[in-house]
Order: structure tokens, then sequence, then C-alpha cells
């Protein structure tokens, strides 16, 4: 499954190699895992996409150790940009015109991150695994299945998936009662929800871990049960099919839709924009992956597939990430 590579662990910052660097004041009142009532000192994200890098850049503003999984050096750069340019909106925002702060505080928290090509390599220190790979069930299976038999037998399994069920990816594995959903919300690093997902046979205990993390995320976790989309899923995905079927059946512009949906919804992003946001790819993976096999969602027309977004997914217009979807950016 994967050209074992040469172990590359490179931080992102050349000085950190010497890790001289000291938490300053601002990060150190940030930091508040080390007094966390959990076993989490080092989580391994997998994915440095959308959602990878902004768990990656969260986890380690808080003071964990970090280790951002992918593919390849291409992949884990463009993650790493991912960080560096939210972490600026953060710290300009921190330290208004002290760049030496800024520089300082970004710094700070990418010490605390290492890149890797190497899962297996990885996944031997790892606390906790957050999986945030693309969102296709056989390749996360496929994932979850290889680093099982190399974790420790203490390390929690989680995925960040947006549709599947997490029993699916937990049935691979010899470690169910380790195993949840922690499925963060985009972007990251400003979503302050976590759905904490429990299957059937996640242990208590893991789930109050899971729940102590988000917390020391400063996050707002909620907990559920695992059905297809969770709790905001299951009630976005109804909402932002019914958007597209009205372009699809001509009623209004995707324009008019998120003008309308904006100032007479009051959400902060209209459908199209949202989606444009998520990633159309991703988008078309959920709504494939329900009417295929969702629980209970199976061929209903609901999440049909929608021709529109599968050209433009054709096309190659993913959205923000690739430059276009329903918008130019
Ligand atoms: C329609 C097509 C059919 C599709 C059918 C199927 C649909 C399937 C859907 C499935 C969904 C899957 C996704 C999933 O699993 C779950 C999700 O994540 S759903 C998405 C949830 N997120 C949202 O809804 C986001 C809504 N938007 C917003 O909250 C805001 O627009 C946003 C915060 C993104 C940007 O805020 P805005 O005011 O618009 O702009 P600013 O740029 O000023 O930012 C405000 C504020 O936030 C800070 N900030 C923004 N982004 C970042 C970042 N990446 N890093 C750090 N900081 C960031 C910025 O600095 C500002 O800070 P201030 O303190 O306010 O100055
Ligand atoms: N985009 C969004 O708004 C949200 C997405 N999610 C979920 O998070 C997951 C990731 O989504 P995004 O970050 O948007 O996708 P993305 O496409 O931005 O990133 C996916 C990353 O996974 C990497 N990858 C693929 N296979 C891999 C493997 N076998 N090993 C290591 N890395 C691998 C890719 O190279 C890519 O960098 C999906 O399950 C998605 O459903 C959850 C919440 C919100």
């Amino acid at each position: 499954m994967y050209a074992r590579q040469v172990q590359i662990l490179r931080h992102l910052r050349p000085a950190a190699l010497a890790n001289t660097a000291r938490p300053s004041p601002a990060v150190r009142a940030l930091s508040t895992n080390t007094d966390a009532a959990h076993p989490i000192k080092r989580v391994v994200v997998y994915g440095s996409g959308l959602m990878g890098s902004g768990i990656v850049q969260v986890a380690a503003t808080y003071n964990y150790q970090v280790t951002m999984v992918d593919l390849n050096p291409a992949m884990l750069d463009k993650g790493t940009g991912y960080i560096r340019s939210s972490l600026k909106r953060v710290a300009r925002k921190k330290f208004a015109e002290d760049e030496a702060q800024q520089k300082h505080f970004i710094e700070d928290i990418l010490s605390r991150v290492q890149t890797s090509t190497d899962p297996l390599a990885a996944v031997e220190q790892a606390d906790l695994v957050v999986e945030a790979i693309v969102e296709n069930v056989a390749t996360k299976r496929n994932l979850f299945s290889s680093l099982d038999g190399v974790a420790p037998p203490h390390t929690i399994f989680t995925s960040n998936t947006s549709s599947l069920p997490i029993g699916q990816l937990a049935e691979v594995t010899a470690r169910p009662t380790k195993f949840a959903g922690l499925h963060f919300f985009n972007p990251v690093p400003q979503m302050k929800l976590v759905e904490v997902v429990k299957t059937n046979d996640t242990a208590p205990e893991v789930i109050e871990t899971l729940v102590d993390f988000c917390k020391s995320l400063k996050k707002a976790p909620v907990q559920c049960k695992d059905t297809p989309g969770f709790i905001v899923n299951r009630l976005l995905v109804p909402y932002m099919t019914e958007a597209i079927r009205l372009v699809e059946r001509g009623v209004a512009s995707p324009e008019d839709v998120d003008t309308a949906m904006k100032l007479g919804a009051g959400y902060p992003m209209g459908p199209f924009e949202l989606v444009d946001y998520i990633g159309l790819d991703t988008t078309k993976f959920i709504l494939d992956g329900w009417y295929k096999s969702g629980e209970g969602l199976a061929g209903d027309k609901l999440v049909a597939p929608s021709e529109k977004l599968n050209k433009l997914v054709e096309s190659g217009r993913l959205g923000r990430k690739s430059g276009e979807g329903f918008y130019k950016y």
C-alpha cells in the first residue's frame, strides 16, 4: 500500500532541530494539556489536507506533540502552507503590530509539529490517532488495518470522517473499544464544535478521554451515536442537496441562494460558498457513499447524485482548494 519511503521526519522549522524554543508566556497561557486529566501527549494525524492540517495546528497550539502524515512531501508541504497561513491570521490578531512576537508565536507552535511520509513509523509513538484522509471507506479501512498491527495497545484510533460509519472502520482493527469518531468542523481553528462519536463497542473511558482532549483544545464537544452524518451533517446534507436541486430546476442562481440564506437564515456562508469551502470532491464522496450504501439513505432521492456537482468535480473544479468551484477564487 505504501512505498515505504525513507522515513522523512522533517520539522517544519530548521531551528526546531535544536528545539531550543521555550513556549512564550502567551503560548504557555494557551497550553493547557499539561494538566489535562488524560494520557494523550502525542497526536498523530493522518492527512495533511484542509482538515488534517487544521487539527494539527490546533493540537500543536495547545502544546501537544504532533506528527502530520501524508502520502508524499508535496502534500505535507501543502498542509504546512495551510497551517502557516492560518497561524499568521491568529498571530496578527493576538500580537497586532509586534512582528517579533507574531513570529515567535508561530515558530513555537510549529516546533511541536513533525511531518512524516511513513505511516507505520509515525503510529509507533501515538497516544491518539486522528485520521483525516480522503473520504473513501476502503482507503480508510486499509490505513487503520495497517496501523493496528503496529500501534501500541493503548493508542486510541479516531476518524474525522464526515459521513462513513465509524463501526465499519473499527471492525478492521483489534481495538474496537479504543475506536471512536472525532469529527472536527471546517475551519478547525475557528469552529468550536467537535462531534465525539461512540460505536456500540467504544469504551466509556475512551469517550471521556476524547471529551477531555477536545476541551483541552478549547473546543465544545458533543456526543452522539454512530449513525449517518452524526448530528450536523445529517441536518446539513438535506439542506445543501435541496439547494443544488433548486439551482438545477432553474428556480434561482447559486449567488441568489447564498444571499438568501445569509440574509434570510443568518448563515455566515450560503450553501454554495460553503460547499466550495468544504471541497466539491469531498462533498461528492459523501453523497455517492450515502446513495450507494448509507444506512436508511441508500437509493433515497434526497442524496441522489447531482449532475451539476459531478460535472464540476470531473472538470477539476473542487472549490477554494483548486481555485474554482461554484465560484472563482
Ligand atoms: C450545494 C451543493 C450540494 C452539496 C450536497 C451535499 C452536501 C454535503 C455537505 C457535507 C459537509 C461535510 C463537511 C463536514 O463534515 C462538517 C463541516 O465542517 S460543515 C462546515 C462547517 N463550517 C461552516 O459552516 C463555516 C461557515 N463559515 C464561517 O463560519 C465563516 O464564514 C468563516 C469563519 C469560515 C470565515 O469568517 P468570515 O467572517 O466570513 O471571514 P473572515 O475571514 O473575516 O474570518 C472571520 C474570523 O475567523 C478567522 N479565521 C477564518 N478562517 C480562519 C482560519 N482558517 N484560520 C484562522 N483563523 C481564521 C479570521 O481571522 C477572523 O477572525 P476575527 O477574530 O473575526 O478577526
Ligand atoms: N472538508 C471539510 O469541510 C471536512 C471534511 N471532513 C472529513 O475529513 C477528511 C479529510 O477531508 P479534507 O481534509 O477536506 O480532504 P483533503 O482532500 O483536503 O485532504 C485529504 C488528505 O489525505 C491525504 N491522503 C489520502 N490518502 C491517504 C493515505 N492513505 N495516507 C495518508 N494521507 C492520505 C491526501 O493526500 C490529502 O492531503 C474526510 O474524511 C472528510 O469527510 C470532516 C469535516 C469537514
